[in-house]
């Protein structure tokens, strides 16, 4: 992709979701355009306001003094829609996955009633919605990009994306160096995104492949929760190699059944995304893994408070990947030691055993 210039004036940005993600990409875009936080707890949303430091999701980060804040989507909307001759404005969704499907359903019906009420109907009312949640729908079995095809039915018109990639959001909020990548059918909204957070420590690369990108981020999560299991029973950095290899072919496996580019899984997106949760310390979703992996179970565990997006996404990545006719072991066994009882070691022993194959 050719270099990019900056636009001029910036398109504003409203980043829908203020956990730890949304904040930490607020704060990035808010250094290139005007930007908005939505919260959907007024009271969260005048605290953020009030003491410019997220508290609850991302203690001890200032964040900037010009940043907006809101509870109401209206105003969120208001700050990014084109009025006459200005620049539509980017939504950064910021929400996870079980919150996807509901606030693109509210957004389609605000955004319709603001294009039936357009003077000019041939005016661009947003750049386009990009989404970042990780996951499949637990319910459904669909992925991001379908759940959204369907809640914005009302604005098929609207571009849409998934910007994703291995960003760790504390990291990223401290300013340190990452890569990220947006992914688009759409030429114009790639552009937006990489206008909107491109610069300094953030890199953004463009990419089309919708499906492929956010396979790699939901498979990625079960694989974490895959290494912190080994971890926790202290199988060594030979196990983890091979969990991450494996796990890689199984994400491409199911990516390419999906209609995804193989090529994809090599990217940031995949193998990117792979290495740094399988790895890195801050990952909840290796956390998880590894208190199970010490021996306690999946509800234990999440009575501590943990997230762990790749347990809900498990079951419905297996499921759906039975419907494709793909295999895939490891996401099983994780399956199996979560929800059937199944103890972590024998688990592992039934990986192994498994009859030899090419590789
Ligand atoms: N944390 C990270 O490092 C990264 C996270 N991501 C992805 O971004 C997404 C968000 O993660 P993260 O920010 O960490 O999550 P957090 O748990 O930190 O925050 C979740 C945010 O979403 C809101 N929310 C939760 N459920 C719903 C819902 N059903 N409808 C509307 N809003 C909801 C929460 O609001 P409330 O406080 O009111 O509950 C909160 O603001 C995930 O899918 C994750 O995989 C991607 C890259 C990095
Ligand atoms: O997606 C992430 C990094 O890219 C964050 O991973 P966790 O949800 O496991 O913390």
């Amino acid at each position: 992709m050719p270099n990019q210039k900056p636009e001029h004036p910036p398109r504003p940005v409203a980043v829908l979701g203020a956990g730890a993600w949304g904040t930490a990409l607020a704060c990035a875009a808010n250094k290139h355009a005007p930007t908005m936080l939505w919260a959907r707890d007024e009271a969260f949303a005048e605290q953020l306001a009030r003491q410019r430091e997220n508290t609850r999701y991302l203690p001890g980060i200032q964040l900037p003094d010009n940043m907006l804040f809101t509870s109401s989507l209206d105003r969120a909307l208001t700050h990014v829609c084109a009025r006459s001759t200005e620049a539509a404005g980017l939504l950064i969704l910021g929400v996870p996955l079980a919150g996807l499907r509901a606030l693109c359903s509210e957004l389609g019906e605000k955004l319709s009633h603001q294009l039936a009420a357009q003077l000019s109907p041939k005016q661009q009312i947003v750049a386009g919605i990009v989404w970042t949640c990780k996951g499949l729908e637990a319910e459904t079995g669909k992925l991001p990009s379908e759940i959204a095809a369907e809640a914005l039915s009302a604005v098929p018109d609207i571009p849409t994306g998934v910007l994703s990639g291995p960003s760790f959001a504390r990291e990223v909020a401290q300013g340190l160096p990452v890569a990220l990548t947006i992914a688009s059918q759409d030429a114009a909204l790639r552009r937006a995104t990489i206008a909107a957070l491109h610069g300094g420590s953030m890199r953004v690369y463009a990419n089309q492949d919708v499906i492929g990108v956010e396979v790699g981020g939901a498979l990625k999560n079960v694989m974490a929760i895959a290494c912190g299991i080994g971890e926790g029973l202290g199988l060594g950095t030979n196990a983890r190699a091979a969990l991450i290899t494996r796990g890689l072919a199984e994400m491409t496996r199911f990516g390419e059944a999906l209609g995804a580019q193989s090529s994809t899984f090599s990217g940031l997106t995949g193998l990117g995304d792979l290495v740094l949760t399988a790895t890195g310390d801050l990952s909840r979703n290796r956390q998880v893994g590894l208190e199970i992996g010490r021996g306690k179970t999946l509800n234990e565990v999440l009575a501590t408070g943990l997230t762990a997006e790749g347990a809900r996404c498990a079951q419905a990545v297996l499921k759906r990947a039975t419907q494709l006719g793909v295999e895939l072991p490891i996401t099983h066994a994780v399956c199996e030691v979560l929800f059937e009882g199944v103890a972590p070691f024998e688990a592992v022993t039934r990986l192994l055993s498994r009859v030899a194959t090419t590789e």
